[in-house]
């Protein structure tokens, strides 16, 4: 085994370990880095290895970047080259296909924009599924639906190698502090065998059974935080138009029993109209749509989503795809504006 991945199995181990749950992501790499360094950390899973990661945009290179500082021997790719030089300063090394990523790694990530990119990237041309094998494994961590999501796990079985979605909750904070949620689902070996790297990236991890449950899981939840946050700009925009001030809305909030980190974090920004992105407003509608389409396929109406929807559609027409998602309260201001003038 390579020594880079030897001490990635270290300090996964080290990772592992109970007292080291919840602890801020840069004082565990820099105990986990100090195991390494001292020869403690034997026992405990390890994973051994080399670690493949594709997609490094908000979320993939902080996760990428993670597994580097955790010691993991990592090849990175991305569509725009030049995102990876951050990650290939810390350390990380280059291919330039996902399927040369495949080829050279034991265990491939990928964080894809949406059903079209993932897809794409495990099966098109050059894609992942030309490097894999038997005995590698192919780990989605994008938020697609399930029926892209088996799709994909056709592609990477045929090849012989494994397949396990796990999309993640928990946004770029999350990602660079090493605490995002697993919903995992597939291939239940290659999950025990990269349990360790997805403790090295986050907090817990959900093994979900069946190929299309971790998807079906990730839009749930997605759907339900797209929802409340338009029902949270609908409130700080009456609480103005009332003459209240909304910085108390949200402290108020805070207090109570619908408090939610995202309302504290959130809405601070909201109300001076800024909305640096952490998760991009288009990827919010993307999940929503499919949300409604697997409501669809079991017949269950969800009107507040399907409204929902309609305001990330309109904000996304004003120009606001790449802002965070919470900019969906421009799209409220508008529909007011225009009311006015009516
Ligand atoms: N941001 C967040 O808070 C969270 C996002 N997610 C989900 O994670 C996934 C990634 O999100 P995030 O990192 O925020 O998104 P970004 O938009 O920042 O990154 C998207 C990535 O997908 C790549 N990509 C897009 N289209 C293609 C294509 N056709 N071929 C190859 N690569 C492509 C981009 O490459 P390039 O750099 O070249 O554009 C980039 O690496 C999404 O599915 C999202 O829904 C899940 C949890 C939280
Ligand atoms: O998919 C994005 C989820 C963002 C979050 O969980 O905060």
């Amino acid at each position: 085994m390579a020594a880079a991945a030897f001490l990635c199995a270290r300090a996964a181990a080290a990772a592992l370990r109970p007292p080291s749950r919840g602890l801020p992501r840069r004082l565990l790499a820099s105990r986990v880095a100090a195991a390494s360094a001292s020869g403690e950390g034997g026992g405990g899973v390890e994973f051994q290895g080399t670690v493949g990661f594709l997609g490094l945009g908000i979320m993939g290179a902080p996760m990428a970047s993670n597994l580097i500082k955790a010691g993991c021997d990592v090849t990175v790719w991305n569509r725009t080259k030049s995102k990876c030089d951050p990650l290939l300063s810390l350390g990380a090394k280059y291919e330039p296909s996902p399927a040369q990523v495949a080829l050279s790694c034991d265990v491939t990530f990928a964080m894809l924009a949406d059903p079209e990119s993932a897809a794409e990237v495990a099966c098109g041309a050059g894609g992942a599924a030309e490097g894999l094998a038997p005995g590698k494994g192919y780990v989605d961590v994008s938020t697609v639906d399930g029926a892209t999501s088996k799709l994909i796990a056709e592609h990477i079985t045929s090849t012989g190698a494994s397949f396990l979605e796990a999309p993640v909750s928990g946004s770029k904070k999350p990602a660079e502090d090493g605490l995002l949620i697993f919903l995992t689902a597939g291939d239940e070996s290659l999950y025990k065998r990269v349990a360790p790297l997805l403790d090295v990236m986050g907090k817990s991890r959900f093994y979900l059974g069946d190929v299309g449950n971790g998807a079906a899981m990730k839009l749930v939840v997605n759907m339900v935080m797209g929802s409340m946050m338009v029902s949270f700009s609908e409130g700080l925009l009456l609480s103005e138009k009332v003459g209240l001030d909304p910085n108390t809305l949200v402290e108020v909030i805070s207090q109570g029993a619908i408090s939610a980190p995202m309302f504290s974090l959130k809405g601070p920004s909201m109300v001076k109209a800024a909305y640096p992105t952490a998760f991009p407003l288009q990827h919010q509608q993307k999940d929503l749509r499919l949300a409604l389409a697997l409501a669809e396929s079991v017949s269950q109406s969800i009107p507040t989503v399907a409204a929902a929807n309609e305001l990330y559609k309109t904000a996304k027409s004003l120009g606001l795809a790449d802002h965070d998602f919470s900019a969906v309260i421009e799209a409220l201001k508008a529909k007011v504006q225009s009311s006015q003038q009516q």
